[in-house]
């Protein structure tokens, strides 16, 4: 096995810290005490809970107390046998100089005594004092002959115990295997089972289902996260020269080859305009899974792992695709000037690398509300296929808004003036004309000469002139933007694909 190879030469090297980073802890166990057999070693394993005994005799405790790390440690340096002193849950200690010290200590002796400290845990963040003496082992992930053999096994064991075959089709199981690539060898295990045994079929809904139970075991902790949440074109009131876009486009995305496919666009505009809705409905309308890469997130939860963390979230996408992924308030990450160490930078040139390399069908739905603080090289031409700027809503469009908003709510919208209500709603967003008929409707409960609750023009004119929308209050902000948006952006609303400038469009 590679892997037992790989750590046997990193003891022929005298590596005297080995940090495993890892999920699978009863595989990098089972791995260490092979190891130890084949190498005549003794093997020593310590837990938060158990303390220091030998690997695989869990009543033989070698010390007492031990389930203190200082103590276990002092109980190594002083001891004379070699070997390898396996510590599971040694991570949250690594920030107190007793401990680092300890390990320090131990680590010296190595020429000496031949101990080994093997620190094994989910993450693993070393002191730079111990650097120099620890190195880095990566248990190596199944393959994807590895992966088809598990499920074979897995779809064995289904078939000996209920009596029947595992129904399933070549091509699903490529894909299931493609999505459970990246996983340790438990986790894959354990996806692979749960796809079977609901049905005793690995079928095409398995697939995104384990692509989301990949998402959460990966833990891109709020990061990325798989959208239920779509929508329709039709729920989207206004933005024809965006949906004439993506109408056109649906085909190439979904079937036309690498460099004729599109790979993705930009929404920016007023908050509350319906970026958000908008990519909703691109998943929506091509039927593909929608991500959300909340590029806020990202960047502070994950500071000094920023890219590593961007990298995986896109391979993810690609894994999953065809999908949308959406990149929420993309300013947040990519903006950034000194202040952040260049971060923002690193990241821009993480995104616009993928972006110009890969070869999947993941089609990115940047959206933003501040397009100036946005570096010029994502904006530029060639990165993304077309930059929209969503606009308040015109009359029309007003009215198209609230007689969709109506209709969702159950109201009869032929009872109300619309004409009157979008004529005096001039400066309001789309979130702001959907409160306004839910303000409206929560007023009407409590009206008891209103039997029926029926909704009348009357009140919501009532809550249209107690509201101040933010086009009046940031006027300014509504401005520069338009200003910006001018030669450089389609409208995303109108029949035409004109720039706002009057300039032809692509
Ligand atoms: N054109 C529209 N058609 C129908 N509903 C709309 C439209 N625009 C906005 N809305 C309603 O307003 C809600 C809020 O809009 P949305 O969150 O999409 O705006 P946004 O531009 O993404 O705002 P923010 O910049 O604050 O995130 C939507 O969920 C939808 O109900």
């Amino acid at each position: 096995m590679q892997d037992i190879h790989d750590l046997g030469l990193m003891l022929d090297r005298h590596v005297p810290l080995i940090l495993i980073e890892s999920r699978d802890e009863p595989r990098v166990l089972d791995l260490l005490t092979r190891l130890a057999i084949r190498r005549a070693l003794a093997v020593q394993q310590w837990t938060l809970t158990d303390g220091l005994r030998r690997l695989g005799f869990g009543e033989d405790p070698a010390l007492d107390n031990s389930d203190q790390p200082e103590q276990a440690l002092r109980h190594i340096k002083s001891s004379d046998d070699g070997g390898l002193y396996v510590f599971c849950d040694l991570h949250p200690f690594l920030d107190q100089p007793v401990i680092v010290r300890l390990l320090k200590d131990i680590a010296l002796q190595h020429e000496r005594r031949f101990k080994t400290l093997v620190l094994v845990s989910h993450q693993l963040k070393l002191p730079p004092e111990l650097q120099r003496l620890a190195m880095r082992f990566s248990l190596q992930l199944p393959d994807e002959q590895q992966l088809m053999s598990l499920i074979q096994e897995e779809a064995r064991r289904y078939s000996g115990s209920s009596g029947r075959k595992v129904k399933t089709d070549p091509r699903i199981l490529q894909q299931l295997v493609a999505n459970l690539r990246g996983l340790t060898w438990a986790d894959a295990r354990r996806l692979i089972r749960g796809a079977i045994v609901d049905d005793g079929a690995i079928t095409q809904a398995d697939v995104p289902e384990v692509a989301k139970a990949k998402m959460q075991l990966l833990d891109m902790d709020g990061v990325l996260s798989f959208e239920f949440d779509t929508a329709r074109l039709a729920d989207v009131a206004g933005l024809g020269n965006l949906k004439q876009w993506l109408q056109q486009r649906e085909k190439a995305f979904l079937s036309a080859a690498t460099d004729l496919r599109p790979k993705g666009l930009m929404l920016f505009g007023v908050q509350g305009s319906g970026k958000s809705l908008a990519a909703r409905a691109v998943a929506g309308s091509w039927g593909v899974p929608l991500l959300r890469l909340d590029m806020g997130a990202l960047y502070n939860k994950f500071f000094g792992e920023t890219e590593r963390n961007l990298r995986e979230a896109l391979k993810l996408a690609e894994l999953m695709s065809p999908c949308v992924i959406w990149m929420d308030e993309v300013e947040k990450g990519l903006a950034g000037g000194e202040a952040d160490g260049g971060m923002g930078q690193r990241l821009l040139g993480t995104l616009l690398t993928w972006m110009a390399d890969h070869q999947s069908r993941v089609f990115v739905v940047a959206t933003a509300n501040n397009i100036e603080v946005l570096p010029p090289e994502f904006m530029r031409k060639g990165r993304l296929d077309e930059i929209f700027f969503v606009d308040l809503p015109g009359i029309e469009v007003r009215r198209a808004i609230l007689e969709l908003h109506l209709r969702k709510r159950g109201f009869d919208a032929e009872q109300i003036d619309l004409e009157a209500l979008g004529a005096v709603t001039e400066g309001f967003s789309g979130a702001e004309l959907e409160q306004v008929v839910v303000s409206a409707w929560y007023s009407s409960l409590d009206d008891d000469q209103n039997v029926g609750q029926a909704l009348q023009t009357a009140r919501l004119l009532d809550v249209i002139r107690a509201t101040r929308p933010l086009s009046v209050t940031r006027a300014e902000s509504l401005q520069t933007l338009r200003l910006w948006a001018r030669d450089r952006a389609v409208n995303a609303d109108g029949p035409s694909q004109e720039k706002l400038d009057g300039r032809s469009g692509r």
